[in-house]
């Protein structure tokens, strides 16, 4: 059993409330432990992860969170920046699952947040306990 931490960009409540139940669902599962965490969006998400690693007491981390195109380049900063740097402590070894939607409307979001169709909170929880898997396996 290991214990992870669930990093949520709580920018769209309900959005965030399906993306979560699907990561806990697919945690509970495979019996980790988990704890949640909330930062005030996804570009804090990647900080969030390099500040909570950093004290040693989770073994993986589920990035979780929501952006929808604006009229500004924002939406690019905001998703390109969050996954680069999500992108760049999983190269650092640390285990790390990406659930932050990067979506043009909220239709597409609720497709992808719901367990029972598209579930990517859960694939994220499912893809960090693979990469927590992996660096056991290395021994990293
Ligand atoms: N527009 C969205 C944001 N924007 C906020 C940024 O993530 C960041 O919190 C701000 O720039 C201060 O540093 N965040 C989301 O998670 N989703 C969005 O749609
Ligand atoms: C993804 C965003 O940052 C976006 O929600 C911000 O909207 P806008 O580009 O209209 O400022």
């Amino acid at each position: 059993m290991a214990k992870f931490l669930i990093v949520e960009a709580r920018f769209y409540d309900h959005l965030n409330d399906l993306l979560i139940e699907g990561a806990k669902a697919a945690l509970d599962e495979q019996g980790h432990r988990y704890e949640v965490v909330t930062v005030p969006g996804a570009l804090e998400i990647p900080g969030a992860v390099a500040m909570a690693a950093e004290t040693g007491r989770y073994d993986g981390f589920v990035a979780i969170g929501v952006v929808i195109r604006g009229e500004t380049y924002h939406f690019e900063v905001v998703s390109n920046e969050s996954a680069r740097g999500l992108m760049a402590l999983s190269m650092d070894g640390i285990a790390i699952g990406n659930g932050i939607l990067t979506v043009e409307n909220e239709e597409q979001a609720l497709v992808r947040a719901r367990p029972d169709q598209k579930d990517k909170g859960g694939e994220a929880a499912k893809a960090a306990i693979a990469m927590l898997a992996l660096r056991d396996r290395f021994g990293a």
